[in-house]
C-alpha cells in the first residue's frame, strides 16, 4: 500500500484511495493525473483484491492505453489481464465481439478506417460512373458522419441477410450513401461511429447484454473526461448504473475537441448528474517552472466558461518566457532554429527534448525548410500517417487474410504482386461471390480450377495463406508477418520496386510489433493485434528518435517537453479565423484553451513566436490577441513591434470579434447566496471591481475563492 501512495501529494493520494461512488477529479495541467489514475488502478487490484476484468479504464488514445498498461504491469502482478484499459472505441469492440451476432453480424467483423471508407466509396463511384475527387469524398464522408450522429440508421443495417437494393429515388448523395451502407454491410465493416452506435443498439435491444456488462464492471474510471461526447458520457453512465462507481478525471481548461462533439459540461456539471458526487482538485503542477505556469494561468483566466482554478507549483524558478516578433516568416524560422541550436550547445539538451507546436499542419513548412537548411533532424508527429501508407496497409492486409480473409483485404492484395487477376477476373469473382453468398476469398478457392482462373497466381496465393493459417497458433504476430511477406512474394516485389523508404517502413512495422510484444511481456493474438491497429489514429504514433519534434497543438495534448516553441502565433491562425466564424465566442474560448494546452506542455523554457507579413487572403499579419492578453510582466519581448502596427493590431482585434460572450451572468450584491456548479453553495463575501471578481466563501471549502463576475454558471440561490 505504501508503495502506491509513496511520492504522491495529499490530493493525489485521496484520488488513489477514493474508490466508491461517483467521483470527479479536476486536475490541472501537469498535475500528475496519469500517475494518480495508474496507482488507483493498482490500488483497486492489489489492495481491494478486485480482478482487473471487473474494471474498465478508459483512455483518450490507444497510445495512452498502452502507456498505462505498461505502468500498471509494473505495479500489479504481471500475469493480470489489462485488456480493459482501453479507449471508448476499443471497449465497444470488446462488447461487439461477444454479442454482435445478435444483430446478425459475425464476430470477426472488420473495423474500417478512413482509408477503407474511401476504397468503398471509390468502388461505388466507379459502379455509378461518377467522377471522383477529394472534395466529393469529403462531402460524402461528412454526410455519412452526420447520418451516424444518431443510431436510427443502424436498424436498416442489422436486418437479417443482405440489405435491400439501393433505392435510387433520392438525390445523388443519398444514393451514394445508401450504396455505401450496403457495401459496408457486405464486408461486415464497422467504422468508428458504428462501433459506438451498434453498442448502443445492442444494449437497447438486448437488456441482458447491458446487464452482463453492468454486472461485470464494478469500477469504471475515465481519463481526459473533459473531451467526452454526449454518447460517450451516456455509455459510461449506463455502464456504471449498477454498481455506482464512476471515477472521472479531466481538466475543463483543456477541452479542445468541442468542434467534434466533446462537451466539458459533463465534467463541469458532474454533480448535477450524480447527486452525491465528490470532487477532488489536483492543482499542484509538477511539470513547469513558475514562470511558465503563471503565463498559462494568466492566459486561461480570460475564459468565461470555466471553473476558476489557479495552478500552483513548487518547482524552482527558471527563465522568463519569450515572445519573439520577427519581420517576416523567414526571420521567425531562422530565429527559432538558432535558439534550438543554442539550447543544445548551452544546456547539452537532446534534440528530442525540443518541440515545435503550431495551430495547423501547413505551418510546419516554413520551419521545416530552415531545419533542413541547418541539417537538423526532425520528426513530424501525427501529420505523418504511417498506418495510411500503401505498403503498411498492404502488409496488414496480409495479416488480415490470415485472420479473417475479408473482401477488402483480399481486393487490396490479390493482385499485388501481379497474379494476373485484373479487373475482368475480379468481376467474375465478385459475381460468383454475390450469387453464392461467399466471400471473395472463398469464391477464389472454390473456382481456382475454373478456366477463367487458369494461368493465374491464384493457387500459390491460396497455398501461402492456407499454410500460414495452419501455423497461426505456433507463430507470434511478428513471425507471421515476416513469413507472409516472404511466402506471398510481397517482399520480393517490394525489393524489385526498389523504393528504399517503403522497405524501411516495412522494417519499421515489424520492429514496432516486436517492440509491442516485448513491452507487453505476453503473447498477443493476431486478432487482438489487428484490432488494436485498426483503432489507431494519428495521435498514436510514438517516436523515440533523437530529433526535434514538430506537431500540431491537438497532437501535443497530454505530452510534455523541456523546451517548447509555439510558432505562428498570429491573429486569425491562433485563434483560428474559420473556427471563430463558425462558432463565435465558444470557438474563441476553445482557441484560448488550445493556446493554454500548448503553453502548459513546457517544462523549462517556452518561446512564443510570430512574424509580420501577409496572410493568404492578403490580410496583414498581426500578433495573436493571446499574446496581448497575458500580463506583460510575465514575458520578455525580443524583436521590435512598431507603434503603428501595434495600434493597428489592437484595433483589428477589438473590431473583429465579440469581446465578451453574450448573455453574461447578472451582477450580484455582497452577501448574496450563490450556487456554483463545482463548489456548491456559498456566500459572496466581497466584490473586486478592478479584477471583476466576487470573493465567494463556499460552504464546503476552507478558504474563499475569487470567481469571475462574468462566470455564467454562478447562480443566485433562493433560500
Ligand atoms: N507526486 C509527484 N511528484 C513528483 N512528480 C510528479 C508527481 N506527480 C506527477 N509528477 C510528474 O509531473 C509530470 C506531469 O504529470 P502527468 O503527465 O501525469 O500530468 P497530467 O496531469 O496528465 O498533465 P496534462 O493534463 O497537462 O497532460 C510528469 O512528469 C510526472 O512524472
Amino acid at each position: 500500500m505504501e508503495e502506491l501512495l509513496d511520492g504522491l501529494n495529499e490530493s493525489q493520494q485521496q484520488a488513489v484511495v477514493s474508490t466508491e461512488g461517483y467521483i470527479r477529479v479536476i486536475a490541472g495541467a501537469g498535475s500528475g493525473k496519469t500517475r494518480a489514475l495508474t496507482n488507483r488502478y493498482a490500488f483497486i487490484v492489489n489492495e481491494l483484491g478486485v480482478d482487473p476484468s471487473n474494471m474498465l479504464s478508459v483512455t483518450f488514445t490507444n497510445k495512452a492505453a498502452n502507456e498505462m498498461k505498461r505502468r500498471v504491469k509494473k505495479l500489479v502482478d504481471g500475469e493480470q489481464d489489462t485488456g480493459f484499459i482501453t479507449t471508448y472505441h476499443g471497449f465497444c469492440v470488446r462488447v461487439l465481439r461477444e454479442d454482435i451476432h445478435r444483430l446478425f453480424y459475425p464476430k470477426n467483423f472488420i473495423i474500417l478506417d478512413v482509408e477503407d471508407q474511401k476504397i468503398l466509396l471509390r468502388e461505388i463511384f466507379e459502379d455509378m460512373n461518377l467522377k471522383m475527387n477529394d472534395k466529393t469524398f469529403k462531402r460524402i464522408l461528412d454526410k455519412i458522419g452526420m447520418l451516424k450522429g444518431n443510431t436510427h440508421y443502424v436498424q436498416q443495417m442489422i436486418l437479417r441477410g443482405a440489405m435491400p437494393d439501393a433505392d435510387d429515388s433520392g438525390d445523388l448523395d443519398s444514393q451514394i450513401i445508401q450504396r455505401y451502407l450496403k457495401k459496408q454491410k457486405r464486408v461486415y465493416g464497422l467504422d468508428f461511429d458504428d462501433l459506438l452506435n451498434f453498442t448502443f443498439v445492442l444494449f437497447e435491444q438486448y437488456k441482458e447484454v447491458l446487464e452482463k456488462w453492468q454486472e461485470r464492471l464494478y469500477y469504471i474510471q475515465v481519463d481526459e473526461f473533459q473531451d467526452s461526447s454526449l454518447k460517450q458520457f451516456e455509455l459510461v453512465k449506463m455502464l456504471a448504473a449498477q454498481h455506482g462507481n464512476l471515477f472521472v478525471v479531466g481538466d475543463p481548461d483543456q477541452t479542445i475537441y468541442e468542434w467534434r462533439g466533446a462537451d466539458p459540461k459533463y465534467m463541469v456539471e458532474f454533480d448535477s448528474y450524480f447527486k452525491d458526487a465528490e470532487t477532488i482538485f489536483l492543482n499542484r503542477n509538477y511539470r513547469s517552472t513558475p514562470e511558465i505556469l503563471s503565463l498559462g494561468n494568466s492566459l486561461i483566466q480570460k475564459n468565461y466558461f470555466r471553473v476558476d482554478k489557479d495552478m500552483i507549483t513548487e518547482n524552482p524558478s527558471g527563465v522568463k518566457v519569450v515572445h519573439y516578433h520577427g519581420k517576416d516568416e523567414n526571420e521567425e524560422a531562422k530565429w527559432v532554429v538558432q535558439q534550438i541550436q543554442e539550447i543544445v550547445s548551452r544546456d547539452g539538451a537532446e534534440w528530442k527534448n525540443i518541440a515545435i507546436m503550431y495551430r495547423a499542419n501547413y505551418l510546419s513548412r516554413f520551419i521545416e525548410q530552415e531545419l533542413i537548411r541547418e541539417n537538423i533532424d526532425y520528426t513530424i508527429f501525427g501529420g505523418f500517417k504511417f498506418f495510411d501508407r500503401k505498403e503498411i496497409k498492404d502488409a496488414l492486409a496480409h495479416l488480415r487474410m490470415i485472420a479473417v480473409a475479408d473482401d477488402l483485404s483480399f481486393s487490396r492484395i490479390i493482385n499485388v504482386p501481379k497474379r494476373q487477376i485484373g479487373k475482368k477476373r475480379m468481376q467474375f469473382l465478385r459475381a460468383k461471390a454475390e450469387e453464392e453468398g461467399l466471400s471473395l476469398y472463398d469464391a477464389l478457392k472454390k473456382y481456382v480450377d475454373h478456366e477463367r482462373l487458369l494461368r493465374t497466381g491464384a493457387q500459390s496465393f491460396i497455398d501461402a495463406i492456407e499454410s500460414l493459417k495452419e501455423r497461426q497458433a505456433e507463430l507470434s504476430v511478428s513471425e507471421l508477418l515476416q513469413e507472409a511477406m516472404q511466402h506471398t512474394g510481397y517482399e520480393a516485389y517490394m525489393r524489385e520496386d526498389g523504393d528504399q523508404e517503403r522497405l524501411d517502413n516495412l522494417t519499421e512495422l515489424l520492429h514496432s510489433i516486436v517492440q509491442y510484444e516485448q513491452s507487453l511481456g505476453e503473447d498477443i493474438l493476431l486478432d487482438e493485434y489487428l484490432q488494436m491497429i485498426s483503432l489507431y489514429t494519428d495521435d498514436d504514433r510514438d517516436n523515440q528518435k533523437d530529433s526535434v519534434k514538430l506537431m500540431t497543438i491537438h497532437t501535443a495534448k497530454g505530452l510534455e517537453f523541456p523546451y517548447v516553441f509555439v510558432v505562428g502565433m498570429t491573429e486569425n491562425v491562433l485563434p483560428n479565423v474559420r473556427a471563430l466564424r463558425q462558432r463565435k465566442e465558444r470557438a474563441l474560448e476553445e482557441e484560448r484553451r488550445l493556446a493554454y494546452v500548448a503553453v502548459t506542455r513546457a517544462e523549462r523554457e517556452l518561446y512564443l513566436t510570430e512574424s509580420e507579413g501577409f496572410q493568404n487572403g492578403g490580410q496583414r499579419k498581426y500578433p495573436s490577441r493571446f499574446i496581448f492578453e497575458v500580463n506583460e510582466d510575465l514575458y520578455e519581448r525580443i524583436g521590435q513591434i512598431d507603434e503603428a502596427l501595434l495600434e493597428e493590431a489592437k484595433e483589428y482585434i477589438r473590431a473583429s470579434h465579440h469581446e465578451k460572450p453574450i448573455g453574461i451572468g447578472d451582477s450580484y450584491a455582497k452577501n448574496t447566496r450563490v450556487r456554483h456548479p463545482v463548489f456548491g453553495a456559498g456566500t459572496i463575501q466581497e466584490i473586486d471591481d478592478k479584477k471583476n471578481t466576487y470573493l465567494v466563501f463556499f460552504d464546503q471549502l476552507k478558504a474563499p475563492r475569487p470567481i469571475s463576475r462574468n462566470f455564467k454558471k454562478l447562480e443566485k440561490l433562493e433560500e
